[in-house]
């Protein structure tokens, strides 16, 4: 029997954890889900957003499972289906990840009478969506390309004129994906999976052809490194299979992350001051995405930060703080200071 496996792909902050609590919530209450968390960073936020969902859930961190942890993602899935045996996979990969690569992942000769693609969605800003089409149209472009449900997130306040241009501007790059338009608190989370475009019609137009990938045939070990102490950066180092970084010189190849665990005890305002100075482009770099929890007087405090806009919530304990930081040129310097001072 073949297992479905669910991705819930999107550009960074989109709101792909939003849509999956949702639809772990509303649609899987009585499946044996295995979660697959993918991390740019060093470490993870989302993963402690997800642990009261009561599912199974392994978290790679460090790179993209499409690319520099290809080896670590077959290994987990075989480990999960041997090991797990759940009813379905549910995969939430970086916002910088690429779908079609993910696809042609599950296609290899090791897992492809295993695993059969289910719900390929999509989650797409509607109010970033086309700045990122500019600046980071490589992957960007990808994951609209190979989903089959395609979501608009954050249309609240945006008008509908400005929601028809926008799908107008995106639908060349796939022309048979159903858009989901409606602010998604207004749907319930069965709406969204009948949504799509039926399997079959996806399958035939839009899987990337199987493709041999280099260095599938001893995949290495989990990314196990659970928690790093101090600061990290990262390349992505994402590309086309069997392509080295010279032949195919991407901007996703200078997407850095900054990763910081620390015990320091924040105020809601200190938080704030530091995420409403993260736009400031000359001193800390291009900063596209910030999250994290961490400890403050009282209570802990969970912000999130996508490309100028931010939120600061109520967060859970954590085994420690934590927050990182994705974008271009990023200043370790001057974001250590900022977290520090
Ligand atoms: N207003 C609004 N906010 C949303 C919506 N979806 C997500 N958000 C917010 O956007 C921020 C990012 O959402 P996430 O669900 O963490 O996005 P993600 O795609 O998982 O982000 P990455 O961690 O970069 O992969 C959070 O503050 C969410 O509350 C939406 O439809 N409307």
């Amino acid at each position: 029997m073949q297992i479905p496996v669910d991705i819930i792909s999107g550009f960074l902050g989109a709101g792909k954890t939003t849509l999956l609590q949702k639809l772990l919530n509303e649609c899987y209450k009585n499946q044996k889900i295995f979660l697959l968390e993918n991390e740019f960073g060093q470490v993870g936020i989302d993963g402690a957003l997800l642990a009261e969902q009561n599912v199974e859930m392994k978290e790679i961190y460090s790179g993209c499972i499409c690319c520099s942890l290809k080896g670590d993602f077959t290994q987990v899935l075989l480990e999960t289906l041997e090991q797990v045996k759940p009813q379905r996979i549910i995969i939430e990969p970086t916002g910088v990840g690429k779908l079609s690569e993910i696809l042609a992942i599950l296609r290899q000769d090791i897992l492809k009478d295993k695993l059969t693609a289910d719900n390929i969605i999509t989650v797409i800003d509607a109010q970033k969506a086309l700045m990122y089409l500019k600046n980071f149209g490589e992957f960007f472009k990808d994951q609209i390309r190979h989903a089959q449900t395609l979501m608009l997130s954050k249309t609240k306040d945006i008008n509908w004129q400005e929601i028809q241009d926008l799908i107008q501007a995106l639908k060349p790059l796939n022309t048979s994906a159903q858009w989901v338009t409606t602010p998604w608190n207004e749907l319930t989370g069965s709406q969204i999976l009948r949504a799509r475009t039926p399997i079959t019609t996806y399958m035939t137009t839009h899987l990337p052809p199987i493709i041999k990938l280099p260095g599938l045939q001893n995949p290495g070990g989990y990314s196990t490194k659970t928690y790093h102490h101090h600061q990290h950066s990262l390349s992505c180092g994402c590309h086309p299979s069997g392509q080295s970084h010279k032949q195919t010189p991407l901007a996703t190849d200078t997407f850095q992350s900054w990763s910081w665990e620390n015990p320091k005890k924040f105020s809601p305002e200190a938080i704030q001051k530091i995420v409403t100075s993260l736009p400031e482009e000359k001193k800390y770099g291009q900063i596209l995405r910030a999250k994290g929890i961490v400890p403050g007087e009282n209570a802990w405090i969970h912000f999130e930060y996508v490309s100028g806009n931010w939120d600061i919530v109520a967060g859970t304990p954590q085994p420690t703080g934590r927050a990182v930081v994705i974008g271009i040129d990023l200043q370790e310097e001057q974001l250590n200071q900022l977290f520090e001072a």
